[in-house]
Parts: structure tokens; C-alpha cells; sequence
């Protein structure tokens, strides 16, 4: 959740319009609700939901998933076969970032997560929680705890990149789970 949060405020101070929007949309639905951060007023904030789903695609904190193969099987149209028995590992970043699913695929964008452009996607693309009865079980916990630290932040502080943080980030290769390569130095400057 920390890993997720960092990363979203790293990509919101590279683009200050859509800190700008999110910013509304917290302090617009937070009105609604007596300014209180209550699960209704976090669940109606879709463009923070959004947000959070495109930095877990472009920086997934769980980089590859692993599974045991349970039956022998042969891909389609090809002679790859994997047998019963052997290890996979999958790798989540790439899949996040193939073209062929994610167009421009470096590009923080968090309307590819609207509920039209989701409708249109292929099935298993987007796998930040892994999938079937092994996923993540703190799913729910983990994006609520980084709902709750955007919105208390953004309320509070706008933020943008300090000069101290070297660009691109790059990726630690010696762990499984995300680490960039340079520092994150970001300033808050009080609203
Ligand atoms: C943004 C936050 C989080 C992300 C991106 C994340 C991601 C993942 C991923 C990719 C897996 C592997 C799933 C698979 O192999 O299909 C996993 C497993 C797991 N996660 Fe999370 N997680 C997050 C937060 C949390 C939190 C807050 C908790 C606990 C409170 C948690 C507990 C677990 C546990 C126990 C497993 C192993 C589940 C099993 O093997 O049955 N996760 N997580």
C-alpha cells in the first residue's frame, strides 16, 4: 500500500492537470459527506480509484506472480508445451506494459480505467492482485489504505517533483517486489 501510494503521488506531480481533477473530485464528494473520509465518500471517488488502478499497472508491486502447472498443456497454434509439475512465473510488469494491450504503455493515463474503456478490455491483463483462489487477500484492505492516504494528502499538500529525483525511475532487478531504481524526492506545498 505504501509502494502504491508513493508511486501515484510520484506520477501525480509529473502531471499536475490530473492532480489538479483528482483534487476536485476529493474535495467535491468529501463536501457531500461532511468532509468526513467515511467508506461511502471513498467509494463514490472513481477518478481516485482510476488513479490507483494505473499506477498498479505501470508500477504493479508484486512484479511476478508464481505458480505450479496442475496438467500438461500445449498453447494454441504453437508447439510450447509446459508440463505437469513445472514451475511458472509470470511476469506481471510485462504483461502491464505490452503494447498490444496497453497502447503507449509508459504513459500515466487513468482514463484507460473508465468503466467503458474496462468493459473493452481483454480478460487477464491487468493482474496487480494476481488472480483465481491464490490472489491477494488484503486486496479490499490495501486499496482502501491507499485511498485513505491520497485523500488525506491531496487535501492537504499540492505536490511536485523535487529537481533531487532523477528521471526515468528505472526498476531495482534484484527484487521480485517493486523497488525503483532512483530515489522519489517530492515537495508538499501546504494548501
Ligand atoms: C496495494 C497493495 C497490495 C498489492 C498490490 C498486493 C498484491 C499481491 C499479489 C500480486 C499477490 C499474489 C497473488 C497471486 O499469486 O495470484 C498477493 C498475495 C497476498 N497478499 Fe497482497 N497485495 C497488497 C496488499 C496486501 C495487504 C494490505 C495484505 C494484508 C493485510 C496482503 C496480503 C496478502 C497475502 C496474505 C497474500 C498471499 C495469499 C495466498 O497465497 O493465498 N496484501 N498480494
Amino acid at each position: 500500500s505504501s509502494m502504491t501510494t508513493s508511486m501515484t503521488l510520484f506520477e501525480l506531480s509529473n502531471n499536475q492537470k490530473l492532480q489538479e481533477k483528482l483534487r476536485r473530485e476529493i474535495l467535491e464528494v468529501l463536501k457531500k459527506h461532511d468532509n468526513k473520509i467515511t467508506y461511502d465518500a471513498v467509494t463514490e471517488m472513481k477518478y481516485l480509484g482510476q488513479a490507483i488502478d494505473e499506477t498498479l499497472r505501470i508500477w504493479p508491486s508484486v512484479q511476478t506472480l508464481t505458480r505450479v502447472c496442475t496438467k500438461d498443456y500445449i498453447f494454441k497454434n504453437s508447439d510450447v508445451t509446459v508440463d505437469k509439475g513445472t514451475p511458472l512465473m509470470i511476469s506481471v510488469t510485462g504483461l502491464h506494459h505490452d503494447p498490444e494491450y496497453w497502447p503507449d504503455p509508459d504513459r500515466w493515463d487513468p482514463d484507460r480505467f473508465s468503466e467503458e474503456n474496462k468493459q473493452n478490455r481483454q480478460l487477464l491483463t491487468f493482474l496487480p492482485f494476481g488472480d483465481g483462489p491464490r490472489n491477494c487477500i488484503g486486496l479490499r484492505f490495501g486499496l482502501l489504505q491507499t485511498k485513505v492516504a491520497l485523500i488525506t494528502t491531496l487535501t492537504k499538500y499540492r505536490v511536485t517533483l523535487s529537481p533531487k529525483t532523477i528521471t526515468p525511475l528505472g526498476r531495482d532487478p534484484a527484487t521480485f517486489a517493486l523497488r525503483p531504481k532512483n530515489k522519489i524526492y517530492l515537495r508538499f506545498e501546504k494548501i
